[in-house]
């Protein structure tokens, strides 16, 4: 009987049914992330009605213009919370009064009242509110109303020195404290925390200024033990969780003030936590329970649009709608780069608008003046990086355009709203580029959450069906109301205007791209799989995949969708100059392969020839040839030597192995006739022919030499890391060697079993490996089976072949691969493995 034959039935049927598992987990662990979304919008809509019957029955409450007001509030009833919106309190005459004659406003916006009788009455507390929205007064008018003095962490010192210029604009004492106080000054400071007089009513101070100076951490707790330290206010608070898109590591050390002085209320303010980002916040300064008050995030007077960015058109489209729609008005328009800030605006001032570029390697001076100029309307736009950013307060902003998107939904929220301060109508515009999105990439691929979050960003931009109103409320844990938004969004004005259409053909042919790139050894920048896609690039090589009709645009959009969906992945590497970007396969690519996996997306029908035309979508037969070339993105500067060295270098090779008679030419250039031979013979019908690619390999089989007691002894053990069995001996092509200790042996005793002893080596290397390397090859043998097992299912081939037992087999295997009738992706694959074995085993090595 044949058993190594029966063992390999068995063993594909193994494969395939993983393969199938690995797919149901796939599926398994989606539904479970939509049943966590569903539920915790069940909660919040549990919440919303609960709030609604509350409010139907007659209070005494102020009314909030939020939609969802406050959070639900572990440890406080509604009834009892409401209540901190009135005016019973002993210090409330003294509010209003210092509100009016302090602060010259006439009325409190919405949440401001209850936040400040909280905190007056001692709460711990963490408010929430967009940009814009009065904050700072929720913390700066309980310290007016209160004896001694309030202290307040801030990250910039820039936000320091506009604060204490508007307060003592209103004859409010406030000071500072921070790394470039003179020493008299901090003397002074330090001095006026004890005094009982209290010289001022705030002092604003770095985080990094708590965590390093002893000297005011003990000034401090001689105030908190005179009853003078009266409140802690943490601005930006969201700088304390590393899931904060602002993380900043001093911020984390902040818990000592409320380990220090338990007593003191803490106020924590910010205006884009998410409830997770909270919660970090909570543990990091060591605040049981505070109350959080979250105003909806909701800015009812800025209209939201999403516009796709032709980087050839986008800046006369920017300049034109500046000249137009804004004529007159001031704005920001913010870019990714220094030099984006300097390119856009002196592209803005040729077309007559006065802009100017702000970003962070410019003289300080310089940039003072600039956002002088523009707050006095004497520049009209800024353009600028996220470095123009905290502490801007002009209230008649009408237009904040993104010429670049925002690096998260997070940073895209507070940027924008810089706009409308004065609750006038204001525009916020993104110009959404594919380029742009793996630009950022490369950005924020150190961050923790950043790919993640760029992706939500993404997400946010492609929607073209949902409000855009409703993907932010999603992301601050807020229930919305599509009809709340009133139109004011791109996608709730268009609301008809568009369709559904189907992509899987379209999905199927990019991935069909990328495996074939991945057979070849080669990798795909995002750009070059559009390009590849498209039937550009050198013509030189024969047709081998089957490109789209579909207008760039188009094509762009179809696999930003896979890239969300999970069809695709983003892959980096990185020197130390650069980091390279790629496409790769998505955990879901092999759902593909399945006939009845369907795929759609929602396109624009209106804009003939952009993006949203959907004509092309119902053909795609056009065919062209493509070659495959990895490309350096570059973060959009100009190649520096070393990379222009590396990317000679790079070609050099490539060129060296394109020698007539070079190794991995031959393999190359049969590669892709076998693909088109395959497409051929496919088409018609027939068997293919049995080619077989010789490979100049040889394995040396090493007695692995310990020498123990005088005797050979293996000098480690093999590990029984191999799935696969086999009965038959393997053939092993050797060449002879000088050294005596190094033998060609038979991997197996004569009944199959393996040799405990035999430890096979790479072709090069003749001596012993040593434990850590065997162990090293067990690793990879699993990895690469698991690989091919992969293959085997995306191209519903199976190897066949008998394997050897333990590391040999992790050799043998792409080896034997190598050997099969040319069928590209196993042989090509495995000619990549054994390129990774070689390398691994020389890395062991060393
Ligand atoms: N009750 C109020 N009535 C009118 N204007 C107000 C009121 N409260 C605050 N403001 C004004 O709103 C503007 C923004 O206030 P503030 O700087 O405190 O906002 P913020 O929420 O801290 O914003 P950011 O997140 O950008 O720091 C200021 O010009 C302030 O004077």
């Amino acid at each position: 009987m044949d058993r190594s034959g029966g063992n390999d039935d068995v063993q594909a049927e193994l494969d395939s049914v993983e393969t199938e598992l690995e797919l149901v987990e796939l599926q398994i662990t989606e539904l479970l992330q939509k049943q966590t979304e569903l539920t915790s919008r069940k909660n919040a809509l549990l919440q919303r009605l609960e709030e609604a019957c509350d409010t139907a029955q007659p209070s005494s409450s102020s009314s909030s213009a939020s939609l969802k007001s406050s959070r639900a509030d572990p440890v406080m009833s509604k009834q009892e919370m409401q209540r901190y919106d009135g005016a019973d309190f002993s210090w409330s005459k003294e509010v209003e009064q210092q509100l009016k004659d302090s602060f010259h406003l006439s009325k409190f916006r919405p949440l401001q009242l209850r936040a400040i009788n909280l905190s007056l009455s001692g709460k711990d507390l963490f408010l929430v509110m967009p940009t814009g929205r009065g904050k700072s007064l929720c913390y700066q008018l309980p310290a007016v109303c209160s004896k001694g003095f309030t202290l307040v962490v801030t990250p910039l010192v820039s936000l320091m020195e506009d604060q204490i210029m508007y307060l003592k604009s209103i004859d409010v004492s406030a000071v500072m404290l921070n790394a470039s106080s003179s020493k008299e000054h901090a003397k002074t400071v330090m001095a006026g925390m004890t005094d009982p007089k209290t010289p001022f009513k705030l002092v604003y101070v770095t985080p990094e200024k708590i965590a390093k100076s002893k000297l005011l951490m003990s000034r401090l707790e001689k105030g908190y033990n005179a009853n003078l330290l009266s409140r802690i206010a943490v601005d930006e608070v969201h700088c304390c969780s590393q899931w904060g898109h602002d993380f900043r590591p001093d911020y984390k050390l902040l818990g000592i003030l409320k380990r220090q002085f338990p007593k003191v209320p803490l106020l924590g303010l910010t205006a884009t936590a998410t409830s997770s980002v909270l919660k970090d916040c909570e543990k990091i300064l060591c605040v049981s329970q505070p109350i959080t008050l979250t105003s909806s995030f909701n800015r009812t007077n800025l209209y939201y649009e999403v516009r796709i960015k032709d980087s050839d058109a986008s800046i006369s489209d920017v300049a034109s709608l500046i000249n137009s729609r804004y004529k007159d008005q001031s704005g920001i328009v913010y870019v990714f780069s220094q030099k984006d800030a300097e390119s856009v605006s002196s592209e803005l001032q040729k077309r007559d608008i006065l802009a100017y570029p702000y970003h962070a390697n410019m003289d300080p001076d310089d940039k003072s003046r600039v956002h002088r100029k523009w707050t006095s309307n004497k520049i009209r736009v800024v353009v600028a990086t996220v470095a123009f950013g905290m502490g801007i307060d002009k209230p008649d902003v009408r237009f904040v355009i993104h010429h670049t998107i925002s690096k998260s939904i997070e940073n895209y929220y507070q940027e924008s709203g810089r706009a409308g301060r004065d609750d006038q109508p204001a525009d916020c515009i993104i110009y959404f580029g594919f380029s742009d999105i793996f630009r950022i990439s490369t950005m924020v691929v150190m961050e923790n959450v950043g790919q993640q979050k760029l992706l939500q960003m993404v997400d946010y931009c492609q929607n073209i069906d949902r409000c855009r109103r409703s993907l932010m409320a999603v992301h601050f844990d807020e229930v919305w109301d599509d009809e709340g938004c009133n139109q004011m969004c791109d996608t709730c004005r268009h609301a008809k205007d568009y369709t559904t259409v189907d992509i899987t053909q379209h999905a199927r042919q990019v991935v069909q791209i990328l495996e074939l790139a991945g057979s070849m050894d080669e990798k795909l920048t995002p750009l070059k799989l559009v390009e590849a896609w498209m039937g550009k690039g050198p013509a030189k090589r024969r047709k081998m995949i089957q490109t789209t009709t579909l207008s760039r645009l188009q094509a762009e959009a179809v696999i930003v969708r896979l890239l969300l969906q999970g069809y695709l992945r983003e892959d980096f590497s990185f020197t130390p100059y650069t980091t390279y970007f790629y496409m790769k396969l998505g955990r879901k690519a092999p759902l593909l392969k399945s006939q009845t996996h369907t795929l759609s997306m929602k396109m624009r029908t209106t804009e003939s020839g952009s993006a949203g035309d959907t004509s092309a979508f119902e053909t795609n037969e056009k065919e062209d040839d493509i070659i495959f070339e990895p490309v350096v993105m570059d973060n959009s500067c100009p190649p520096q030597p070393k990379q222009k060295l590396f990317k000679e270098q790079r070609n050099l090779s490539r060129k060296r192995d394109l020698k007539p008679g070079s190794q991995t030419n031959k393999w190359t250039e049969e590669q892709l006739t076998d693909r088109h031979g395959e497409e051929e013979e496919d088409k018609r019908g027939s068997i293919m022919k049995q080619h077989v690619v010789e490979v100049d390999v040889e394995i040396n089989i090493v007695d692995n030499i310990g020498v123990n007691n005088g005797q050979k002894t293996p000098s480690h053990p093999v590990k029984p890391c191999s799935k696969r069995k086999s009965t038959t001996p393997q053939r092993v092509r050797r060449k002879p060697r000088a050294n005596s200790e190094v033998a060609a042996i038979p991997s197996q005793t004569s009944d199959g079993a393996p040799l405990a002893n035999t430890v096979p080596s790479s072709p090069s290397q003749a001596s012993g490996i040593s434990e850590t390397a065997a162990e090293e090859l067990c690793e990879l043998r699993n990895y690469y089976s698991k690989q091919l097992r992969r293959i085997n299912y995306i191209s519903h081939e199976y190897l066949g072949q008998p394997a050897e037992p333990g590391v040999l087999a992790c050799i043998r295997e792409p080896l034997k691969s190598l050997r099969l009738p040319r069928r590209v992706t196993i042989a090509q694959t495995a000619r990549s493995l054994w390129t990774r074995v070689s390398s691994r085993q020389k890395l062991v090595h060393r």
